[in-house]
């Protein structure tokens, strides 16, 4: 059986980042992508033109359209713009039974805000609690929890941080250090560092919503944590790797490299 994984996240335009780069790295991970659409963004490799978020109840239809007859084996969500979103999608995550990937998407590569300000509180309290990993990334971590990171050794504060929040297991992206691309994978007992080199390639746009997703993807497939971190890390490297120099800004990292591999 395919199994069925579902993204509560925003569209982005240019293909790069948010839905389309969820539903791209699904397919190349051979599981059946679905979506529920929370904000469509106008967006290139230059920034975010334009957004528009939808209603709850349009967002809750989706949600439970899919859900009540497909059904889901794992969930992703990404930007989710305001606190009224943020609160109808943790609800709808505490009523699922499958694996919720949260990534907390605050900003967008380009400094653009994807989330409100008064939605933070809604984030730490309401949708970190139903997490069974949170993906945050340095600039997220330091919304959200007042930590600044600006070495590998401060992971680990970190990482205490948001697990504070109530999420299973936490992925800190090191992604914007200097160095190695080093993320620290914990539920507060186990630690796993994972470890990439630093692919010198602009065209990094898309990264963390393609990393989240391919983690929703491989816990679908019964993965354990580690192991579903452990994959989707591999998938990613490859991707940012591969990277395409699309427009004129920040293109996307590749999410089809593997197919392209050898041809
Ligand atoms: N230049 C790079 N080379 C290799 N791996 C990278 C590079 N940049 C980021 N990564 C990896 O990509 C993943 C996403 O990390 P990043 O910190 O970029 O997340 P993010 O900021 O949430 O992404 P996005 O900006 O797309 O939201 C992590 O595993 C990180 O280590
Ligand atoms: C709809 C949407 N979701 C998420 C991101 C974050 O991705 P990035 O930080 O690479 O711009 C984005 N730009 N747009």
């Amino acid at each position: 059986m395919i199994p069925n994984v579902l993204t509560v996240a925003g569209s982005d335009s240019g293909g790069g980042a948010g839905i389309q780069a969820d539903l791209k790295t699904m397919l190349a991970l051979g599981v059946h992508g679905m979506s529920v659409v929370t904000a469509v963004t106008a967006q290139n490799s230059l920034g975010v033109q334009g957004a528009w978020e939808l209603s709850v109840e349009a967002v809750r239809a989706q949600y439970r359209s899919v859900v009540d007859d497909i059904g889901v084996q794992a969930v992703k969500t990404g930007m989710l713009a305001s606190a009224e979103l943020v609160e109808a999608v943790a609800e709808l995550l505490a009523e699922t039974d499958a694996p919720a990937v949260v990534d907390p998407v605050g900003v967008s590569k380009h400094g653009d805000s994807l989330l409100a300000a008064s939605a933070l509180d809604s984030v730490r309290m309401k949708l970190l609690p139903v997490a069974t990993v949170a993906t945050p990334n340095l600039d997220e971590v330091a919304q959200l929890t007042g930590v600044r990171v600006e070495s590998e050794e401060q992971l680990r504060r970190a990482a205490a941080a948001v697990l504070a929040y109530g999420p299973r297991w936490v992925l800190i992206k090191g992604g914007h250090l200097p160095g190695d691309a080093v993320d620290l994978l914990t539920d507060g007992t186990e630690e796993h560092w994972l470890r990439a080199p630093r692919h010198d390639n602009r065209h990094t746009h898309g990264t963390g919503c393609t990393l989240a997703s391919a983690i929703a993807s491989q816990l679908a497939k019964g993965r354990s944590v580690p192991e579903a971190v452990t994959a989707a890390k591999e998938y990613v490297t490859g991707a940012v790797a591969a990277g395409f120099a699309l427009g004129e800004g920040i293109g996307p990292v590749d999410h089809g490299w593997e197919f392209r591999t050898g041809s």
